[in-house]
């Protein structure tokens, strides 16, 4: 081998090196840049939803490095709490601490030992909470204390117990709904982050049981700002319609309802209560129907005195007397307004309505989505039925929820149609629904993610432009260094055929 050939060797094992180097940095780069490198670590997340009525800890996942994506938290569980609201508990608050118990053993169990110290837990109290912190704010705080003392004592990283506000409860449910729907931003094929085209936005109807909440993207901008939630998520705004109505949920709206029939009636006895059924009768105490901020007391009464509804299964009197609960005449905002005096632009767009209106719209067999003259027709049909057929027809079905399907179904139809104004033309646009993507629709989600920085608020593009550009640089020399010792190679074996 000549001196020529001894140079040629070394230039052609370095190059080769090189080449070798390149192929292998190309390799990893890539896999680097697709998340290849490691199987992504499964994060999760916690939120206690303590209700008026009842108590729900809902267990969420996510793959971790992937929280950019929309869609891709999931509910993993949802634990019932046994027994009423934590507000219920004002009397004994460390009752309402220990109540979650259960359930946060239960989800401990189904999180990985590693995984738990970093998972986060929440807990948001809605609309009982408001109420008793109208009525006793020291009782409020006990109740708040007591639950967080329980949390305190799990492995998860705590970030605290806290009453929401009406405007933050429907605009998280509105966030929630169009996050599942990856309605905010999606990640295309050719791996870009891109405004869905359309934007199209679903709204949230929220029928709880002391508030109900109706939340949308308005078609103008909202001109009331008491009524508007401005959010910044992947680098776009948007301005929200969302109104909270505190007494308007299902429970205190029925309990107004006995109220107003009981003082129509003059205090005789048995009150007839048009919307439950032939035969049904019902007992309850004054404190029983008086002891809410939602129902004004007008002079004294001794609180221990009974009460008997006696129900008549008279739908056209029952939809009267409901009608009863709203003032539609008061309205500084004409003609955008729901009802008492409250600003509200035109509905826009197809809504998904939940928790109690979806039970009762099921209940009922018109979930999803029944024409109206069939979902009027129904309420009719049901509430004309006696209490025994009623029983006899639905045997599996808890009677406190069973007694007041007709008063709700009237109540909700007429919030929907003359309060919020939906008619013939836009009814289909109601989706009664529970869940989508094998998640519950609620505020809870929606919470979590704002609050644990699932949703950015600037665009991920504009973030990760700049490696994007690098990282394209880098590929390109890689692939260059690539091809100029393939070529040097290719060369040096040409010159030498010894070689
Ligand atoms: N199976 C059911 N049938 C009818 N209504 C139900 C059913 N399950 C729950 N609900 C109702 O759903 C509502 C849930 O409200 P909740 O979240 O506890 O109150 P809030 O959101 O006002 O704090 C209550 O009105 C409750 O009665
Ligand atoms: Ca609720």
């Amino acid at each position: 081998m000549g001196k020529l050939a001894v140079k040629q060797y070394l230039v052609g094992t370095v190059v080769a090196a090189i080449g070798c180097m390149s192929l292998i940095a190309l390799i990893l780069t890539l896999a680097k840049h697709n998340n290849l490198e490691l199987p992504p670590d499964i994060q999760y997340g916690m939120v206690i939803d303590a209700g008026s009525t009842h108590t729900a800890l809902y267990l969420y996942k996510w793959p971790g490095g992937k929280e950019n994506n929309t869609g891709v938290v999931s509910q993993v569980l949802v634990c019932d709490v046994e027994g009423p609201g934590i507000s219920s508990y004002a009397p004994d608050p460390p009752a309402a601490g220990q109540s979650l118990t259960t359930c946060l053993d239960d989800t401990e169990a189904a999180i990985p030992t590693s995984q738990r110290r970093s998972a986060p837990i929440y807990l948001g109290a809605t609309a009982g909470m408001r109420l008793l912190q109208m009525q006793n704010v020291t009782q409020a705080e006990r109740v708040m204390d007591e639950v967080t003392k329980t949390i305190k004592k799990y492995p998860f990283d705590f970030k605290g117990a806290r009453i929401l506000s009406g405007t933050e409860e429907g605009a998280y449910g509105w966030i929630t709904i169009n996050y599942l729907l990856e309605g905010f931003i999606k990640y295309s094929f050719e791996g870009e982050w891109l405004k869905p085209k359309g934007g199209k936005f679903l709204g949230a109807l929220d029928m709880g049981g002391s508030s109900t909440q109706i939340s949308f993207k308005p078609k103008d901008p909202v001109k009331d700002p008491t009524s508007a939630a401005h959010l910044r998520l992947y680098g776009f705004d948007y301005s929200v319609y969302t109104h909270s109505y505190l007494c308007y949920g299902k429970d205190q709206a029925m309990k107004r309802l006995q109220v107003y029939l009981l003082e129509r009636n003059n205090i005789s006895q048995p009150v007839t209560h048009p919307c439950y059924h032939q035969d049904f009768t019902l007992t309850l105490t004054l404190d029983d129907l008086y002891n809410s901020p939602c129902i004004e007391k007008t002079g004294t009464f001794d609180s221990k005195v009974s009460v008997t509804f006696q129900g008549s299964s008279n739908p056209i009197q029952c939809l009267v007397a409901v009608k009863t609960l709203f003032n539609f005449s008061d309205c500084s905002f004409a003609p955008d307004c729901a009802f008492n005096g409250v600003y509200q632009p035109p509905v826009n767009g197809n809504f998904f309505a939940f928790s109690a209106y979806y039970y009762t719209f099921d209940f009922l067999g018109l979930a999803p989505q029944a024409p109206l003259p069939q979902v009027n027709s129904t309420i009719e049909t049901f509430c004309k039925k006696d209490w025994a057929t009623v029983k006899a027809e639905h045997p599996g079905v808890k009677e406190k929820y069973l007694l007041d399907y007709c008063a709700s179904a009237n109540y909700m139809m007429t919030l929907l149609q003359e309060g919020y104004k939906f008619d013939q033309s836009n009814w289909n646009n109601i989706f009664f629904q529970k869940k989508v993507a094998d998640t519950d629709i609620g505020w809870t989600l929606g919470y979590m993610l704002n609050l644990s920085s699932l949703i950015p608020p600037e665009h991920p593009l504009l973030i990760t432009g700049v490696q994007q550009e690098q990282w394209a640089a880098g590929v390109f020399f890689i692939v260059f260094a690539l091809f100029l010792s393939i070529v040097v190679i290719v060369i040096l074996c040409a010159w030498n055929p010894d070689y």
